[in-house]
This record gives C-alpha cells, structure tokens and sequence, in this order.
C-alpha cells in the first residue's frame, strides 16, 4: 500500500524554490526514504487563463500528438502523462543518466495545506499573487535533489556540495524559410536577446542581460566562460549557485528582474569551502571548474539538437498546428495567402503524420528552450576510492571534483499553447523591430528612453 503524506509530514519539508508551475519542497528529515530528494508540487494559477491547462487531462488532439508514446495516452491523469512524458520523450533524447522522471507519491489535502501554509512568507509576493498549491492534487512527485549528492549518511557539516543551475534558453538561430522578410532579424539576432527588449518595455525587468546563449552553445572554453561572465554580472532567472542546497547566489523567487549583484560574503564563502586555493581567487577558479564542467558534460550538445527539432520555426509549425486541430489556418487568412497554392501550402499539403511530427517536434523542443540544468560539484576526496560520479581535474590548481550534471523542469508543453507561442514571437519582433525604428528616430534627433537606445545600439 502507498504511503501517504500526512499534515504531519510537512514538517519535514523545507521551501527551495518555484516557478511558474510548480513548488519545489527539500528534504529535511532522516527518513532514507526521502533523504536527498526534493518533492515537486503543482501550483493552479490564481487566474484563469485559456492557455492554462496543467491540470485538466489530455485534449483529443494531444492524445493523437503524443499517441506513439507509450503510456502518455494511457495516463489517468496529466499529472501522470507529464511524468510518462519525461520518461519517454525526453530521457531517451537527453539521457537518462542525466533526467531524473522521478515517482509520484500520494498527498492528503492536509498536507498541501500545511506546506502551503508553511511556506507562505518565504514565496516571492508576486509568486504568491500569481498561484497557489492545486488543492486538488492527490499525488506529488519525488525527484532527485540535484543540488547535493547523495549519501546514506544523509549530509554531514563536513560535506559540502557547490552547485550551479542554468536555463540556457534556445540556442541557435533559425534559418527556416517560412520565416516572413519583415521578421528576418530572427535570423541574426537570439529570441533571448529580443526578449530582453520586450520584458524591457513592460517593465519585466530592470536591466538588460548581458548573457547571450549563443555564447553558451558555441562549444569554444572562450564562448562558454563568456556566457558566465555574463550570467554572473546579470543572473536574472537564467543563473543560481547553492551551497548544500542554500541559494549563496542569484535570486530564489524565480523573478526575471534579478540584477543587482555584487557578489557577497554568502558566495566568497560558500565557494572557499569547495575551492582550495591558495591565492585567493577562488571566483576565477570557480569560473574555470563551471566552465570546464560544462563543456566535458557534453549537455549541451544534447540540449542543442533537442532544441533544433524545431526546424521551420513557429511561423511554420502553426500552419501544422490548425489543420491538426481542424481549424481554419489564422495565420494564412490573415496574410491572404491561399492554404493550397500560397507560400505556406507545402506545410498544408503534408501528410497527417507529418504534420504530427511538425508540431510534436516544435513541443519538444519548446521544452529544451526552457529547461534548467543542474551542475553538482564536491571535493574528491581521494583519488583511490571509487566513486560513481564522473570526475573533472582542475589543472590551475591541481583540484579534482566528483560532479553530476542533471536536466529539470522538463515539462510537456500544452498543445494549445502553440497560439500563443506564434502570438508571443510575433510581439518579440515588433517590439525589437521598433525599437531600432525608434533607434534611428534617436539618430536624427528624436529621442526615446537611454537606456533602450544603448541597448539597440548594441545589438544591431
Ligand atoms: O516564452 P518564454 O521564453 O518567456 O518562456 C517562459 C518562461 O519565461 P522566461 O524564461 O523568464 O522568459 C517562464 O519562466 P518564468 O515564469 O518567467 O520564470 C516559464 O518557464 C514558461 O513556461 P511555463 O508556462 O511555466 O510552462 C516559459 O514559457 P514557454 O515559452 O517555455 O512555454
Ligand atoms: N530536482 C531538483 N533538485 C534541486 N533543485 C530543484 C530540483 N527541481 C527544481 N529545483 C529548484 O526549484 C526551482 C523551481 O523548479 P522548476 O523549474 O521545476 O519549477 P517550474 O514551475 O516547473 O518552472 P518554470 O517556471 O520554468 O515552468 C528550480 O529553479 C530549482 O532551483
Ligand atoms: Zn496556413
């Protein structure tokens, strides 16, 4: 018989984080069942939004999407069918070594309420306003806490684990060429990069980011630190290091806007306890050891190709998408152009299964462009004892780490979101298009915000 987790329980669980979907609970009892792992909560939003259907089951139309799969049809709820989905879309793609799908465990509402309720004042405000634990959820998922490396010890003071976690966000210019030519700076310039320009204007964030995610896929040691460099100087949500779990730098309430950083006590602190040098340039080190860890990890290499499974880009996939869902193509009426013989008609004369695959593939790699990734490091202790871990020799200082590199936040994407996702890019581009207007508007004498202008001015 499964064991359900009582008001009782909730004591054991301390908050670690969230985003926008789920509340992220650490172990803190001795219990070998749970120790080292952290529990995985679904959050309902507090409004209603149409594009918000976490919680209801599969729609008819992604049972056929993802029907190949199996056990993600089959799935009594989306709760379990977003589990089967990591098992099998996912794992395979990503490696299995590197994905944890966790297990689902049954809750009472008394516990939802009491960590609901215990939590409460460490949750960001605006997180809190946005949503609440789903009351109606019966099970949770238990997953591996990637921030620590486990041990059936559980973790002594004299354990210390450094770890960094990154959402990289896409990773490569598209070049389909279903791409219109008035939305052709898409192919020279990152969705992360227009974004910034967006989140700028409506006041999402306060700052630009300095971090360019094509550094981070370039694969070169220059590129790779460049991109931490970046991360460190504007983390935003893209970048966070923990001690043992304990959040010593960037923001834990998820914020977008998360930049004001002067790297403090928590941190210098935090990595002297992994770092041993001499010198005292334990951030250069540790730059050099994420660095290092990143590129041998090969993560990213995986995390790459998944993402270009989005081949014809959204301005492609969502003719796909409306015959799948048997709706009159938007996008084509709205452009004039005919569904049979117009510049989109070979995506409307596709196969049934090949328009499956179209959007099936844009989904998923709608996942990889917004997955985390998790890089754990400890000491080694001595060479001769043998560990499971993969190992990586930081030769400035002649230290050798055990490290694990983990994906989380591998969540199925709501067929239904694909609107948005079309509506959304449209926005970035126009929002980036007008700003260079704007931009050149300054030139000749007419000005708008500095701050944006520097920005422009930057990146065209
Ligand atoms: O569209 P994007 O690139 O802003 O990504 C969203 C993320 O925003 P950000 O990384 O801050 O730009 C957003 O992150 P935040 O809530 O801003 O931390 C979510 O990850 C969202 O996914 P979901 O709705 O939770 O499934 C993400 O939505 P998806 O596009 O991945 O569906
Ligand atoms: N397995 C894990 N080990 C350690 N920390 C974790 C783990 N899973 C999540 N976290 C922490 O909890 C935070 C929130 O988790 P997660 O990203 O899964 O939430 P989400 O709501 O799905 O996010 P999003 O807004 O991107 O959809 C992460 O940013 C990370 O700091
Ligand atoms: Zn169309």
């Amino acid at each position: 018989m499964a064991e359900v987790l009582q008001e009782k329980d909730a004591d054991e669980w301390a908050y670690r984080g969230e985003g926008a979907v789920n509340l992220v609970l650490a172990y803190c009892g001795s219990s070998p069942r749970f120790v080292g792992k952290v529990l995985r909560i679904q959050k309902v939003s507090n409004k209603v939004s149409k594009y918000e259907n976490h919680h209801s089951a599969l729609t008819k139309d992604e049972r056929l999407l993802w029907g190949k799969f199996e056990g993600i049809v089959a799935a009594r709820t989306r709760e379990i069918a977003e589990q089967m989905y990591v098992q099998k879309v996912m794992c395979p793609l990503l490696g299995s070594e590197h994905v944890d799908a966790g297990i689902r465990i049954l809750v009472s509402r008394e516990f939802l309420k009491a960590v609901e309720h215990k939590v409460l004042l460490q949750r960001p405000a605006w997180r809190v306003d946005a949503a609440k634990v789903n009351p109606l959820c019966d099970s949770v998922l238990v997953i591996a806490d990637h921030s620590i490396f486990p041990s059936v010890r559980g973790i002594l003071k004299e354990d210390f684990c450094l770890s960094v976690e990154i959402k990289p966000k896409g990773g490569f210019l598209p070049t389909s060429d279903f791409i219109a030519e008035e939305n052709a700076v898409k192919k020279r310039i990152t969705r992360f990069k227009m974004h910034q320009a967006l989140k700028l204007r409506d006041g999402v964030i306060s700052q630009i980011s300095k971090y360019d995610p094509l550094d981070l896929f370039s694969g070169s040691k220059d590129g790779v630190q460049n991109a931490f460099k970046s991360l460190f100087l504007t983390p935003q949500n893209n970048f966070r290091v923990f001690l043992n779990g304990s959040l010593i730098f960037g923001g834990m309430d998820g914020a977008a806007d998360c930049v004001s950083y002067t790297v403090d006590q928590a941190f210098q602190d935090g990595i002297k306890r992994v770092i041993v040098a001499k010198d005292g340039m334990h951030s250069k080190y540790f730059l050099e050891l994420v660095t290092e860890t990143v590129i041998k990890s090969g993560l990213l290499n995986l995390l790459l190709e998944v993402q270009k499974l989005d081949a014809i880009d959204i301005e492609g996939a969502i003719h796909a998408y409306y015959d799948l869902v048997s709706l009159p193509c938007v996008i084509c009426r709205q452009k004039g152009e005919n569904k049979l013989s117009g510049r989109y008609s070979p995506i409307h004369l596709m196969s049934k299964h090949e328009k499956l695959k179209v959007v099936r593939d844009y989904l998923i790699s709608a996942t990889g462009k917004d997955l985390s990734m998790m890089i754990s490091f400890r000491p080694r202790k001595s060479m001769d004892v043998e560990s499971p871990h993969r190992s990586v020799l930081l030769k400035s200082i002649n230290q050798t780490f055990d490290y694990k590199a983990s994906f989380i936040d591998l969540d199925m994407k709501p067929l239904k979101k694909m609107e948005y996702y079309y509506e959304l890019d449209q926005k970035i581009v126009s929002c980036y298009v007008q700003m260079v207007k704007d931009d050149e508007e300054i030139q000749n004498g007419v000005g708008i915000d500095g701050s944006l202008n520097s920005y422009i001015a930057k990146w065209k």
